[in-house]
């Protein structure tokens, strides 16, 4: 559910910065209309850009989308000997590109010089004629749909609309749930591709397809930005970007390093899959923090937390309220054995076999920035604290 409605609001705010930039293009036209022969020349240039910079990031289905778009606006500015061709199959066009939306929308990222790139352009080629095949085959369905009882009307969708409808809602659906930058920027294309097919976007092609490789390479750089500073297994900033954050602090703050207590055994007793599945949600407890305090994850069963401009006296009763929170949390996990479609089935004779509640604490030690101290001195204070409070027994937050 949360991953739904994180991906909502990707998927929101990808279209509203899109819409808003399209809105700005469109009221500042005349003044991109007269730039218009230098940004034809320039989009070839945009594409190629984009294609390098997407391969380079394993963002593959950026990628081949930009591909795509280089070759459709090369087909129709520079006449190739297809273009002719293709300037009458409107309705192939239309299909197979919401119909290769969908197919980037459904697989994963790979490396495009690779044997998955091959195998990639090898489905791109399948779904291309699978659509041509679909149009200029499916008169006899349409027929046998029409002479259905109260299904005449539909008939006439069946052809173009509801596979446009049924991918495109998959589209929307896929980027609600992958909850990521690309497959939002997937719909927002396919928004783009439809409001092109039906004339209802007012500038040049030129103009929107420049807008929207710059906006790839913006997902990619954030992309890849999050890449770099967002821990992959909890979703919490990582250490870098505590180090990042250590550079813009002022003279006051108080840090605290927290540790999960007998993580070792916890994972020797429940296994490692486990473990991480604790840790995610501990993280989650620990990224709460109130009073202004930053979660990070240091590294391994480690985390820390930063108070900026706060003391320790500040900092303390918030420590002490996520210590007894995560004291206090029944985690419930999935059970280790649940492994095989069999022993699935087996959670109809005893349902509790599926779940599990599982307790951890955790210790902390916190110290404050003293005078004229370095990031890495106070974190030093701060990760001796640590080792008293393990030392005074766990589950406690000592300075
Ligand atoms: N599942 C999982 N375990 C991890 C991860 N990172 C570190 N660990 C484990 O965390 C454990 C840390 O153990 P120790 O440093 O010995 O400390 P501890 O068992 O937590 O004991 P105390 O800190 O003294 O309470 C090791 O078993 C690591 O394998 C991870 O990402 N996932």
């Amino acid at each position: 559910m949360l991953q739904k409605i994180i991906g909502l609001k990707t998927l929101f705010f990808s279209l509203v910065t899109f819409a808003l930039v399209y809105f700005f293009m469109v009221k500042s036209q005349v003044f991109w209309l007269k730039q218009i022969v230098i940004v034809e020349q320039l989009l070839v240039v945009f594409l190629a850009v984009v294609i390098v910079f997407a391969s380079y990031f394993n963002r593959s289905r950026l990628a081949y989308l930009s591909l795509l778009w280089l070759l459709y606006y090369g087909s129709i500015s520079f006449s190739p000997p297809w273009s002719t061709w293709l300037a009458q199959q409107g309705d192939w066009l239309t299909l197979f590109g919401c119909c290769a939306l969908l197919l980037f929308s459904l697989m994963k990222d790979r490396g495009v010089i690779s044997v998955h790139g091959l195998y990639r352009l090898v489905a791109i080629s399948v779904v291309a004629v699978i659509v041509f095949v679909w149009l200029t085959m499916s008169e006899p369905i349409i027929l046998f749909v029409k002479a259905l009882p109260n299904l005449a009307e539909f008939s006439q969708v069946i052809r173009l609309e509801l596979p446009l409808a049924l991918s495109s809602v998959v589209i929307v659906w896929r980027a609600m749930i992958k909850a990521d930058l690309v497959t939002s920027a997937l719909a927002v294309s396919l928004l783009f591709w439809l409001c092109h097919q039906y004339q209802l976007i007012e500038l040049p092609i030129s103009l929107t397809l420049t807008l929207l490789s710059l906006y790839y390479v913006l997902v990619i750089a954030i992309d890849a930005y999050f890449l770099a500073y967002r821990d992959d297994l909890t979703g919490l900033p990582s250490r870098r970007a505590l180090n990042q954050l250590a550079l813009s602090l002022g003279r006051k703050y108080t840090l605290a390093m927290l540790d999960i207590d007998h993580f070792k055994k916890f994972n020797d007793t429940y296994g490692h899959d486990i473990g991480d599945q604790v840790l995610k949600l501990v993280a989650k407890k620990i990224g709460s923090v109130k009073g202004g305090g930053k979660a990070f994850r240091y590294g391994g069963e480690e985390f820390t937390i930063v108070f900026p401009g706060k003391s320790i006296d500040q900092a303390l009763p918030e420590l002490v309220a996520v210590c007894q929170a995560i004291e206090a949390y029944k985690i419930v996990i999935r059970h280790p054995q649940r492994k095989t479609k069999q022993e699935r089935n087996a959670k109809n004779a005893g349902k509790n076999n599926e779940f599990k509640t599982v307790n951890v604490t955790i210790s902390i030690g916190a110290a404050v920035r003293e005078n004229k101290q370095s990031f890495a001195q106070a974190l030093k204070c701060a990760d001796q604290a640590l080792y008293k409070a393990k030392n005074k027994g766990r589950n406690n937050v000592s300075y």
